[in-house]
């Protein structure tokens, strides 16, 4: 099987490991936007500044900079895998338009709002954004609990590959389950990407949480209460609800509301410590997407008419007009209700 990877961060590389590790069957290039940087992967056969001390494969080639060589190496590809953040999933659709080659991407959020003034002015999921720019191509998206640093080191790990072509499906899980990677397959790509793009902006409102030692009981009921949230705009953009109980939901939720190797949950705990928004995002030298995403989540939930209290006391955070503590006592000093309302 040949896989070309598009993107050489921390996700896309350990995804591109993962598979090159099997090179009986599977073909893989790892291709990175910077020529200079596939050169240096190359040299070094090491991705320092993404995923520093995990040794790439010799059967891993690396490739970069140029579009055409891109191009054809897509064309010829069985599986493209984009693992750019989300506001790299648009450019590079457009780039890919004219293939017909199964296509995942890996990334978790929405899209900011393009245009404030068009008459439906929200951003997008990534389904939605491939809806736009390339409806022919054949999608679908692989997400889940998943650190890359674990991936990379062959960890136990389970991801899920969503899409409505059982033909994406098989490719994504003929590409990456084995081993140490066991691959379950959903038709229900809505529900498999809301998880994954809300689960990061109650990361971070689980992070500030435990930065301000608000303890165990806390964080569960965040935990809780935040799947409920996420559950509810997922249903109300067509979801289905048994998603939300599944790998991408709750397992992604509790994976990064809890583990410190989170980007979004190292938000939290650099806002409780103090830090501003920006701050915060430069300290991380990565993407964490929930900073990114969190606007338009609350967009789309108040345009559905669905409440999402942890994530509008996110959004608060983020633009700095709450302090941590008012987020807490807001949180906490809402009116009685019934759990499941
Ligand atoms: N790191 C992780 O453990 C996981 C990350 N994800 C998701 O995967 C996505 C990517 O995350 P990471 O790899 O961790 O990010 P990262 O910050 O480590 O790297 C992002 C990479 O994308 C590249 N990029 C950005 N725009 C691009 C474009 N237009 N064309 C080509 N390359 C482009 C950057 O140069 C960089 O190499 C995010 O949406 C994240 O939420 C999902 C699961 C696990
Ligand atoms: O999506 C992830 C784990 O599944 C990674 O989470 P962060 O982007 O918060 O690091």
């Amino acid at each position: 099987m040949k896989i070309i990877v598009i993107g050489a961060g921390a996700w896309g590389t350990a995804l591109a490991v993962n598979a090159a590790r099997n090179p009986a069957t599977h073909q893989v290039v790892l291709w990175a936007r910077d020529g200079a940087q596939a050169e240096a992967l190359e040299r070094t056969r090491e991705n320092a500044r993404y995923l520093p001390g995990i040794p790439l494969p010799r059967e891993l080639a690396l490739r970069g900079g140029d579009v055409a060589t891109l191009l054809d190496a897509a064309a010829q590809a069985d599986l493209i895998i984009v693992a750019t953040p989300v506001a790299g999933l648009r450019p590079t659709l457009a780039l890919l338009q004219g293939v017909r080659v199964p296509l995942a991407w890996l990334c978790k959020g929405f899209e900011p709002a393009q245009d404030p003034t068009a008459p439906r002015p929200f951003g997008l999921l990534p389904h939605e954004i491939a809806r736009q720019v390339a409806p022919e191509l054949p999608a679908g998206v692989l997400s889940g609990p998943s650190f890359a640093q674990e991936v990379a080191r062959g960890q136990p790990t389970a991801l899920v590959a969503a899409s409505r072509s059982p033909a994406v499906r098989r490719a994504m899980v003929e590409a990456f389950h084995g081993p140490t990677l066991r691959v379950y397959a959903s038709d229900d790509w809505v529900g498999v990407e809301v998880g994954g793009a809300v689960k990061n902006v109650l990361a971070i409102a689980t992070g500030l949480a435990d930065g301000l030692n608000l303890g165990l009981n806390a964080r569960a009921a965040l935990i809780t209460r935040g799947l409920a949230e996420i559950a509810r705009l997922g249903v109300a953009l067509g979801a289905q609800a048994e998603t939300f109980m599944g790998l991408s939901g709750l397992g992604d939720l509790v994976l990064t509301a809890t583990g410190d190797l989170s980007r979004n949950r190292r938000v939290g705990l650099l806002l409780a410590a103090g830090k501003t928004t920006q701050q915060a995002v430069q300290s991380l030298g990565h993407v964490a997407e929930g900073v990114y995403s969190a606007h338009t989540v609350l967009q789309r939930a108040h345009h559905l008419g669905v409440d999402m209290p942890i994530t509008e006391c996110v959004v608060a955070l983020l633009d700095g007009q709450l302090k941590p503590v008012e987020a807490v006592a807001a949180l906490m000093g809402r009116d009685p209700k019934g759990e499941l309302l």
